[in-house]
């Protein structure tokens, strides 16, 4: 099958009059429809529930986005026998006819992109450009695993003998579990689901608590698609009620996790425990938290690594597992560096995100007080140089917060917030300045700022991470461009966005024929 070269797609830029109209009518829209009930969807059946649970707009945190129905154990029974029966079909059609249904995917989600950029912005509180970006995101992925499962229809290519055939085929691995955090509620969603499937596999998707409406949305868009009954199933869901019990379920071959390091921890110590008749070994795909950095020498560029700073550490509030929330800089650019980034920040006006504001709310009122209790460790940790206040009346807004002389070993330093707050840390070299970003348990996102080749060198070897950049902000990575994962207890190392992913959910076949 003849497809076109992949392409990122490209970003919108929704300020522009005539983009601003249909944005501002796409948000008149979604709002209308604030409110609405969201059912699960097992087998191609719509299901209601006893139990509903609300989605707030984090920015005007007495709206609700909308109601989902949440799922018991026995809807995930119910959807395990839906799915395993589709599986018998979806299973042996080819990875070219699979991959024909993202690419529709693909299609419907350029045409609803407003509508969407609109839920984002309404139920994950984010601004035009990250709300954008994640469309993008999401819609690339479907066009880049179509890609790649064609690809793998090939199989591999294998040394040939005389008077024998031999063939590599890749087969799907059954029924998984899809679990997706919120803070990219469609991009993740989208990527982790439509991997698992397109390598011919079905699911059950447990979405978070937090941004369910927008998986929904995706749910539409899959099934406008055509995708077959049973092939996606959707519970979302309480995880103390359903996630362990569908985790550690008989009957579910692969766990696909994304969100934070405890909950990715236990998920992979609940699957590997074996239950009596269970014939496989689960297999747990995990990308967890950072606590990322950016280095800065003293012969980089000064705007541009105060640029990527800030960028990457209050781009969407922080609240990206990429979030650069250290700043490690070289002493006699020390002083300059904390001024130009306190600067910036100051700048960033602060508001919801439908005034395509620069810094919106945090998701809700847990992330709220947790962001403010590391602020207040902070105070004891290191000197508070702007931000420090918030306010929750209305909407959780926190003011971008920055830290400077941080120690190392301090927790602001080591542990992951998940919001506005920026350390910075002064080092005497960028060897010192390796060793401070690698002081942590994570290893997800760096960059380091320098126009010293011996040091692009060096870092490239010792600094510790899935995605390492070179005088370019942490965040923001492109689908095909710079595949995106970590390890250590940032996760299981594979990396999204590229052809390997794919094989986190295939197994291989060989086969030969003697003639
Ligand atoms: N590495 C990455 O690519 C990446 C991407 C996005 C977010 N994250 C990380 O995700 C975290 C934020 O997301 P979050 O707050 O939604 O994370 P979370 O761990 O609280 O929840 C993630 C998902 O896991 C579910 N879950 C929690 N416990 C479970 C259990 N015992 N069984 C089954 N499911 C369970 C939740 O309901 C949710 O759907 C941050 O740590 C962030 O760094 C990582
Ligand atoms: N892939 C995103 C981060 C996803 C995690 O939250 C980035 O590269 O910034």
């Amino acid at each position: 099958m003849a497809v076109a070269p992949f392409k990122n797609d490209a970003p919108i830029d929704w300020e522009a009059p005539e983009n601003r109209t249909i944005l501002n009518k796409n948000l008149e829209f979604v709002k209308s429809k604030f409110g609405e009930e969201y059912p699960l969807m097992i087998g191609g059946e719509e299901v209601l529930t006893e139990n509903k649970r609300p989605s707030y707009n984090p920015a005007v945190h007495s709206e609700v986005v909308g109601y989902v129905n949440q799922a018991s154990q026995d809807h995930i029974e119910t959807a395990i026998s839906a799915a395993r029966s589709a599986y018998e079909s979806w299973g042996q059609t080819t990875f070219q006819e699979r991959s024909l249904y993202l690419f529709k995917a693909a299609e419907i989600m350029k045409r609803r992109k407003a509508e969407l950029v609109a839920w984002q912005i309404y139920e994950a509180g984010k601004n035009f450009a990250e709300a954008d970006g994640e469309i993008n995101e999401a819609i690339d992925f479907l066009e880049m695993y179509g890609r790649l499962a064609i690809e793998l229809d090939q199989g591999q290519d294998l040394v040939s003998l005389p008077g024998i055939e031999n063939r590599l085929e890749y087969k799907p691995l059954g029924v998984g579990a899809v679990i997706s955090p919120w803070n990219f509620p469609i991009a993740i969603v989208t990527g982790m689901t439509v991997s698992a499937i397109v390598t011919g596999n079905t699911v059950l998707l447990k979405p978070a608590a937090l941004t369910p409406v927008i998986a929904a949305k995706f749910m539409e868009i899959m099934h406008e698609a055509n995708i077959p009954d049973g092939v996606i199933n959707f519970i979302p869901g309480s995880s103390g009620e359903i996630g362990d019990y569908m985790v550690a379920h008989r009957d579910i071959n692969f766990i696909s996790f994304t969100g934070s390091k405890e909950a990715g921890l236990h998920i992979d110590e609940m699957a590997h425990k074996r239950i009596p008749g269970q014939r496989w070994i689960k297999r747990v795909i995990s990308e967890m938290g950072g606590k990322n950095g950016v280095v800065v020498d003293e012969s980089a560029d000064l705007d541009a690594a105060a640029d990527g700073i800030v960028t990457s550490a209050f781009g969407y509030q922080g609240q990206k597992c990429s979030a650069g929330s250290r700043a490690i800089i070289h002493e006699n650019v020390y002083d300059e560096m904390v001024d130009k980034i306190t600067k910036r920040t100051q700048a960033l006006q602060v508001g919801p995100g439908d005034e395509n504001n620069a810094i919106n709310p945090v998701i809700d009122n847990k992330a709220f007080k947790e962001i403010n209790e590391y602020i207040e460790i902070g105070k004891n940790e290191g000197t508070l140089v702007f931000g420090g206040d918030s306010d929750d009346a209305e909407g959780y807004y926190i003011t971008p917060t920055i830290f400077k002389d941080v120690p190392p070993e301090s927790r602001i330093m080591k542990e992951e917030i998940f919001g506005p707050v920026l350390a910075i840390c002064r080092v005497a070299n960028v060897e010192e300045g390796v060793e401070v970003y690698n002081n942590t348990e994570f290893g997800l996102t760096g960059s380091l700022y320098t126009n010293n080749r011996e040091q692009i060198m060096y870092a490239r070897q010792k600094m510790d991470c899935g995605n390492l950049f070179f005088n370019g902000k942490c965040t923001g990575a492109l689908v095909g461009v710079q595949p995106f994962g970590g390890y250590y207890m940032s996760g299981t190392g594979s990396k999204t966005g590229c052809k390997d992913y794919l094989l986190n959910f295939v197994q291989a076949k060989t086969i030969a024929e003697n003639f």
